[in-house]
């Protein structure tokens, strides 16, 4: 059913570049932010290599700490309300933040109807359905696009600072949704376009890792764990009753 296999009782869906096309957007705020700290030092640009490699599908603080580390740039971990201008950690993650949401709020959030469809075809199937993201503005997307009345359940940015949960690749964030449902790992399917993302459903031992392949790099997620990779969900659709 839904292209999936038959033990799988549980959608686990990742967010930015698997439901909504926020991929794009988290990743020229990194590059705003990075490229203006960056010349500040000398440094080359930030590139999309960076990003898939370093900062796609982790938390925040993670993804600046992660990809400083690329360059043999330490900084001090700050607060979590370091000023935008702090040379720390959180405040380079504050003011990403910044500029993420800037375009959030100006040019509004697209969603791949594939995966509406998706979503929507889960549910009349009365598969679980939970949005497992490493953004603190999971909710905040979710509502403006009109998906939360989809989702049934939310693990993201914001779960994983109160309940310190380890973010993607960890497996952590999946786990904790699919024991919410009260599924095994095998029973849940794992859809993600971030190479952190699948390597988690790997580490898991998810039944299923659907890898979401939305800027080519196909083969990469197949190396780092994916069991199948798409290029918009609506394939998994094609040749169902749905
Ligand atoms: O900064 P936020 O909104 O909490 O998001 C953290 C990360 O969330 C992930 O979903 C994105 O793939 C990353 O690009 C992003 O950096």
């Amino acid at each position: 059913m839904l292209g999936l296999p038959a033990q799988v009782t549980v959608c686990l869906f990742d967010l930015d570049g698997v439901l909504t096309d926020t991929a794009a957007v988290h990743q020229a705020a990194w590059k705003e932010m990075f490229d203006a700290f960056l010349t500040d030092r000398g440094g080359a640009p930030f590139t999309s290599d960076d990003y898939e490699e370093y900062v796609d599908g982790k938390p925040r603080t993670d993804g600046v700490r992660d990809f400083l580390a690329s360059r043999d740039i330490t900084l001090p971990e700050g607060d979590p309300d370091d000023p935008q201008d702090a040379k720390t950690i959180n405040g380079l993650g504050n003011r990403k933040n910044d500029a993420v949401q800037r375009r959030i709020r100006t040019d509004g959030v697209r969603v791949f109807e594939g995966s509406r469809r998706y979503l929507q075809a889960a549910q009349q199937a009365g598969l679980r359905r939970a949005v497992v993201s490493s953004s603190a503005n999971t909710q905040e997307v979710l509502e403006v696009t009109g998906l939360a009345q989809y989702v049934e359940l939310r693990v993201d940015g914001v779960t994983i600072r109160t309940d310190h949960l380890r973010g993607k690749p960890a497996p952590d964030t999946f786990l904790t949704a699919a024991k919410q449902f009260g599924a095994d790992p095998s029973q849940a399917v794992v859809f993600e376009d971030a190479l952190a993302g699948v390597e988690a459903g790997k580490a898991g031992g998810f039944g299923y890792v659907v890898g979401v392949d939305r800027v080519g790099q196909a083969d990469a997620l197949s190396k780092h764990g994916a069991s199948v990779v798409v290029q918009d969900l609506a394939e998994l659709l094609d040749g169902d009753d749905q």
